[in-house]
């Protein structure tokens, strides 16, 4: 069944940030992961940041090595061996260099930079895991104490953008593209000069059968405003969230083995040790199955619970096998209804079968 785009994002909550800055470290800079399968524009919208005026000290990099594609690009990188690791400083204060891999290592190069930029970009290959790139922010310590996650950013090419979201893999492979729209906190279509909007609407809706709470900018040559992209605060990490208050899940799901959305409302309290176990049977143990025995596979998970004994509202933020659990700022207040919300994105939900495992781990009705 065919769902209209509209209803999707009504039926989705949405973790706004509410008192954006407040709870991020000074010095912390922000980096958003730009993302996106093989030529769908990542690099045409980080040259049109470099080049746009904007009062912005950005620091970015480039991928100019995409796998499989740009052969003379990356014969021009490799001609002059150190040259990606070199910054470039330019005129509208952005510093930029391009690199060969996932980018880390300039960004740690980048960071004896530091104060001469406020906000991290960084291109990934085409065929890039995001995952375990925004991983990496997380376990490594030293980044994490320079930097934080901002927020995924997919771009996706409104020409191919279906067939490479709905490409069928070998069994037990992944449709790259898929996952990275999955991963997604804003969705970029670009190339809408190249279809009309009928196919831009049907694009919609495949990448909303993915990724039902993300939301969506179409561009041409990747031309985006700057504050559409920058500061989402997708990760919460450091903000603070909240979910929104319309919520009408139909947590439907269509697509047959592909990657799909699935968000529920549970009321009540939840033992964090239970909550625990649950987030690690689903991420790590991978032993919660769908109906038909296979393995659920959750590659984002975002919420925010009530756990027991605590004032504060609990963030979940999950990529993959890690998760975070994280009290934010925002207390629950006297007599208002404890509500859990959780969203998974990823392969093989039941949305009841995962609704009721977490039902289970409510102690309390009320506090
Ligand atoms: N028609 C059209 N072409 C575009 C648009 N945006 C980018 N392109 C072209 O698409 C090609 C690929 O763009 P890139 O920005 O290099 O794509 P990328 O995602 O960085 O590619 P890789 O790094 O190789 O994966 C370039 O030739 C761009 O000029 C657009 O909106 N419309
Ligand atoms: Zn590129």
């Amino acid at each position: 069944m065919e769902r209209n785009i509209l209803e999707i994002e009504e039926d989705c909550p949405e973790l706004i940030p509410i008192e954006k800055e407040i709870q991020v470290q000074p010095g912390q800079i922000p980096v958003t992961i730009i993302t996106g399968y093989l030529g769908a524009g990542k690099t045409t919208l980080l040259n049109y940041i470099l080049t746009e005026q904007h009062n912005k000290r950005i620091a970015v990099i480039l991928n100019e090595f995409g796998e499989g594609s740009a052969l003379e690009k990356s014969l021009a990188v490799s001609q002059d061996g150190e040259l990606y690791e070199e910054w470039l400083e330019l005129r509208n204060g952005c510093l930029c260099c391009s690199v060969k891999n996932n980018g880390l290592k300039a960004i740690e190069n980048l960071m004896q930079k530091k104060g001469k930029f406020d906000y991290i970009l960084l291109e990934t290959t085409g065929l890039a895991d995001p995952g375990s790139v925004a991983s990496m922010f997380w376990v490594d310590a030293e980044l994490g104490t320079d930097i934080y996650l901002d927020g995924i950013i997919t771009i996706v090419d409104a020409k191919y953008g279906i067939q490479h979201l709905t490409e069928k893999k070998e069994e037990g492979l992944v449709n790259e593209a898929a996952r990275q729209a999955a991963l997604a906190d804003l969705i970029i279509i670009n190339k809408t000069d190249l279809v009309g909007q009928e196919e831009i609407n049907h694009l919609k809706e495949v990448v909303s059968s993915i990724n039902g709470c993300v939301q969506i900018i179409e561009t041409k040559k990747s031309r985006v405003n700057l504050s559409d992209v920058l500061d989402l605060h997708a990760f919460g990490g450091k903000a603070s969230t909240r979910l929104f208050e319309h919520f009408n899940s139909s947590g439907e799901t269509h697509l047959d083995k592909a990657i799909t959305t699935v968000t529920f409302d549970v009321q009540g309290s939840v033992s964090e040790e239970n909550l625990n176990a649950y987030i690690q049977n689903l991420l790590w143990e991978k032993n919660i199955e769908d109906k038909t025995g296979a393995p659920m596979n959750i590659i984002r998970l975002k919420g925010i619970v009530s756990v027991n004994g605590k004032s504060h509202k609990i963030m979940i933020q999950g990529v993959h096998e890690l998760y975070d659990l994280e009290e934010t700022p925002e207390t629950w207040k006297l007599g208002e209804q404890r509500i859990n919300r959780l969203i998974f994105i990823g392969k093989n939900l039941d949305k009841k079968i995962l609704e009721d495992m977490f039902s289970a781990t409510v102690i309390t009705e009320r506090m």
